[in-house]
């Protein structure tokens, strides 16, 4: 079997349908190395909670000129170290006092896409429309800047370039001969990716530069938690960790550029799908609009934690878009350590790929697993907890 030249969506269609025809754990070899595709959750299961083999597969190299060994792609005890200086970025409390700029990016997006439909433009990929959205909320949230406000020509070349690093590192993922970084670098794509990653890494320098001036005048960005303890937003928790020496600016900068690329990237894809199914499907649109009537009334009040907590049939909504299309389609990993699975070994030195996209669609696990039923997350749930995980699972999941 080979991918060589296909475009990267006819690789996936093919990466997925190696479960039909060749079962439930398929090896590939490719240059010497071994890599086992799993699709089912309790191999699945075995895979992500293994707390030793948390090395990321090779295919996370050809990020890492852009994001460094930031926490999607660290392993060992750096990886251990960061996940903990930036846990609590994520803490509840500093998450309710992000709602606000939530829902002025929403309305924004509302009040943009209203606009278009005003103009009677056609939208032919919404992804980077919506994109810009999800960027601006991971900078105001995480970052401290608003970048909508920001007009200038580097912040205009900065979005364009992390959109075109994004889709270079899949063709480079998907084009065999690009993996070696000589054959890479001399190529006209390389050359494309180095000036692309040159702007990236100005821009996030400016943010950090910005953020660090601000820091240490005293004006940073916090959340009371009303007992009078503060808590740090992302950038500024980095900034405070650097003062006490436990991470460097070259860390701080690897971290930025992972959760504005992790922060923006992957939501921004949950949303456009959301959007594919939602105008697909009428009825669930107005499932929807009359839960939220039922909350609110006739009342414009901000949105509250409480309010979110009765959107019961929005939250099943979400739970289908992301089971039908998972923002992170498949994971890898580099095994580190013997381990069994089931009856097999697997051994160090080979990979392991999990697929989240195919385990979700499983005809036994979830009946027409073709068809949107937001219904399905609202019925009690008897199944394997590894059998949904769209934000993976075990000590590698999602942070945010
Ligand atoms: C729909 C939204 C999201 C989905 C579906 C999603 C999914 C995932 C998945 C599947 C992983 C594991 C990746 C792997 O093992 O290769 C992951 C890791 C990660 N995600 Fe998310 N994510 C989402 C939103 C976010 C947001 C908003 C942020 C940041 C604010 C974020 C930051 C990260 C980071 C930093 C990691 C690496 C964690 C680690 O290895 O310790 N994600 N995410």
């Amino acid at each position: 079997m080979t991918f060589m030249g296909l475009p990267p969506e006819e690789v996936f269609k093919r990466i997925t349908n190696l479960r039909n025809d060749y079962g439930d754990r398929v090896v590939i070899t490719a240059f010497r190395r071994h890599i086992l595709h799993t699709y089912k959750e309790e191999d699945i299961e075995i895979i992500l909670s293994h707390s030793r083999n948390i090395k990321k597969g090779i295919a996370y190299r050809f990020m890492e000129p852009w994001l460094g060994t930031g926490l999607l792609i660290s392993t060992g005890n750096k990886w251990h170290r960061r996940r903990k200086i930036l846990t609590p970025a994520f803490h509840f409390d500093i998450l309710k006092s992000f709602l606000k700029v939530f829902e002025e990016q929403s309305q924004s997006l509302v009040e943009a896409l209203r606009q278009l439909n005003k103009e009677g433009t056609e939208v032919l990929d919404v992804i980077p429309f919506i994109s810009d959205h999800m960027l601006y909320t991971i900078c105001e949230t995480a970052m401290g800047i608003k970048l909508d406000a920001d007009k200038t020509e580097t912040k205009v070349e900065y979005k364009k370039a992390i959109l075109d690093i994004g889709a270079m590192v899949m063709e480079r993922l998907t084009t065999f001969y690009l993996h070696s970084d000589f054959l890479f670098n001399l190529h006209p794509l390389g050359r494309r990716f180095a000036k692309s990653l040159a702007k990236v890494h100005s821009f996030a320098d400016n943010v950090i530069m910005e953020r660090k001036k601000a820091y240490d005048s005293g004006a940073v960005l916090n959340a009371d938690n009303g007992e009078g303890k503060r808590r740090l937003a992302l950038l500024d928790l980095l900034l405070e960790s650097e003062r006490k020496g436990e991470i460097d600016l070259e860390g701080i900068r690897e971290e930025v550029n992972t959760f504005m690329f992790e922060g923006h990237d992957t939501t921004a894809i949950a949303l456009s799908f959301g959007l594919m199914l939602l105008a697909d499907h009428e009825e669930v649109q107005e499932r929807i609009f009359e839960e939220c009537k039922d909350i609110f009334s006739d009342s414009s009040h901000s949105i509250s934690m409480s309010d979110l907590g009765e959107m019961k049939y929005l939250e099943a909504v979400i739970k289908e878009i992301l089971r039908l299309y998972p923002s992170v389609p498949f994971i890898g990993r580099e095994i580190v350590e013997d381990f069994m699975l089931g009856d097999i070994k697997v051994k160090k030195g080979s990979e392991v790929v999990v697929h989240i996209y195919d385990v979700q669609r499983r005809p036994e696990l979830y009946p027409e697993p073709e068809a949107f039923k937001p219904e399905r997350f609202l019925e009690a749930d008897s199944r394997h907890s590894y059998a949904y995980v769209p934000f993976s699972a075990g000590p590698r999941n999602c942070i945010g």
